[in-house]
């Protein structure tokens, strides 16, 4: 969690009237931690301290402020120093504040409010920089490739250990696997455990975009370029200078388009829709897709050329069925997370519970698996998920047999039932699209194994 840090101020100032009156400032806010010094020298020499904030008078004894100033911002450029002054010539608080003061506060009967004011905002940016490091260094923590995707399997760790590859260089990574796999968690992951990992990530997702928006979407528009260009617009290209655009269901894209995208690709710059300059762009590419490229190639639907420049390393994501104790591994992980947000206790997964998470073939993957967990650990009322309290999502059950303990000839009644209700109880059809007699069937029926569904 984030905590912020008590506010040290360093005040360099000579002259002992006004040292009285800064320590009767400053220690109206008790959270202050103050520090005295009447040179310029003295400051410098305490630096190591590590300060949140100074205040310096302009005119000292030793140095001048102006070189003080210099000499603090060499040791740390972001620390923020009021300079505290008698004079009010403009070029020389235009010269300070060029070189890095933070404000410049001019000694009269407003100095002490301004002061107040000037500190409090000086504490504001400092607390807002550290929050920011904060949060950074957190989400890198959050995606080392373990933390984030979880699994011991042999099918993940084969993946683990492309990702160690995909991370020393800015390849492209295309990575493949059904929905709810973990293809955009993956992107994360390979961002920031990346060298770009300081600079942004971009998710776009084709699919959710109107074909006809995805263009400045992407490359941006100048203000005019159509109706209702209403100002400039960066596109995600240009959002994600430096770091990592991740172009989510790749395969939805409009062959038009495909084309524009396989020129950016080749050349490393854009246009903006409307614009006449080119634009540099530096950003690593990661592509995703449910999709089988090369099929869609085969078909027509995606450019030969495109599917090329992008395959780069490919990564595909095994479906959560192929990932064996994965599926138990990251149910629990997934409750832990979901009992920690909500405040709830520990919560534990029976034997049965992970026995009926194990058979069941989770078409929704670990998405599907997230949710099944969390209605579970709602309906719980003691400390522990049973069988019971597991609950797939109907319309996948319908279309899937093998996750229950049956006996062949019971998934021979079950098979035929959903082929009946499929085929409008149209009998022949049924037992021609399974190949079986149709007096099977109609033993079937007559033994009331199946039944006419209407
Ligand atoms: N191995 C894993 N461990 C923990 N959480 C995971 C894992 N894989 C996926 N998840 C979680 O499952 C959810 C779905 O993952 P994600 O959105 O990355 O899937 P996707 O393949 O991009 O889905 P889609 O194809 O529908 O866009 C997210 O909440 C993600 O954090």
């Amino acid at each position: 969690m984030y905590t912020e840090e008590p506010v040290k101020i360093f005040a360099v100032e000579d002259d002992p009237t006004y040292v009285k009156f800064l320590r009767y400032v400053l220690e109206l806010n008790p959270d202050n931690e103050l520090r005295f010094f009447s040179s310029g020298k003295e400051c410098i020499e305490h630096l190591h301290e590590k300060p949140t904030i100074i205040t310096l008078d302009y005119t000292l004894p030793d140095i001048s402020g102006e070189e003080v100033l210099k000499k603090i911002k060499n040791y740390d450029s972001s620390l923020p120093v009021i300079i505290i002054s008698g004079q009010e010539e403009v070029k020389t608080a235009v010269q300070l504040l060029k070189l890095g003061a933070y404000d410049y506060i001019i000694k009269d009967e407003d100095t002490k409010d301004k002061l107040i004011n000037s500190i409090n905002n000086a504490r504001k940016n400092v607390s807002l920089v550290n929050e920011i490091a904060y949060l950074k260094k957190e989400i890198s923590e959050k995606y080392e490739f373990g933390k984030s995707i979880i699994g011991n399997s042999k099918s993940i760790k084969k993946v683990f250990s492309l990702l160690e590859k995909a991370v020393k260089t800015n390849i492209t990574v295309s990575i493949t696997g059904e929905t709810g796999t973990g293809k955009e968690l993956v992107a994360k992951a390979i961002h920031y455990n990346s060298e770009k990992k300081k600079n942004p990530f971009i998710a776009v997702n084709i699919a959710a975009i109107p074909n006809e928006l995805i263009e400045s979407e992407l490359f941006g528009h100048e203000k005019g370029a159509f109706t209702g260009a209403m100002a400039r617009r960066l596109g995600k290209f240009e959002e994600a200078q430096g770091g990592t655009i991740f172009l989510d269901e790749i395969g939805e894209m409009d062959l038009n388009l495909q084309s524009k995208l396989l020129r950016v690709l080749q050349e490393k710059e854009i246009t903006r829709i409307g614009g006449n300059s080119v634009i540099k762009v530096d950003a690593r590419v990661i592509v995703a897709t449910h999709r089988n490229l090369a099929e869609e190639v085969k078909n027509g639907k995606f450019r030969e050329d495109l599917y090329y420049r992008l395959l780069g390393l490919p990564v595909n994501l095994p479906a959560l069925r192929d990932r064996d104790n994965d599926i138990v591994i990251i149910a629990r992980y997934l409750l832990d997370q979901f009992c920690n947000e909500n405040q709830l206790g520990k919560i534990s997964i029976s034997k049965s519970a992970q026995e009926k998470l194990l058979k069941y073939p989770w078409p929704g993957n670990v998405r599907e698996l997230k949710s099944v967990i969390e209605l579970a650990a709602v309906l719980t009322s003691g400390d522990e998920i049973t069988e019971a309290e597991i609950n797939f999502n109907s319309v996948v059950k319908e279309n899937n047999f093998a996750y229950e303990d049956l006996t062949l000839k019971e998934y021979n009644h079950r098979i035929i039932q959903h082929f009946l209700e499929k085929y409008d109880n149209n009998v022949i059809k049924v037992a021609n699209k399974l190949d079986i007699g149709k007096s099977t069937i109609y033993r079937y029926l007559k033994e009331k194994e199946v039944e006419i569904v209407r």
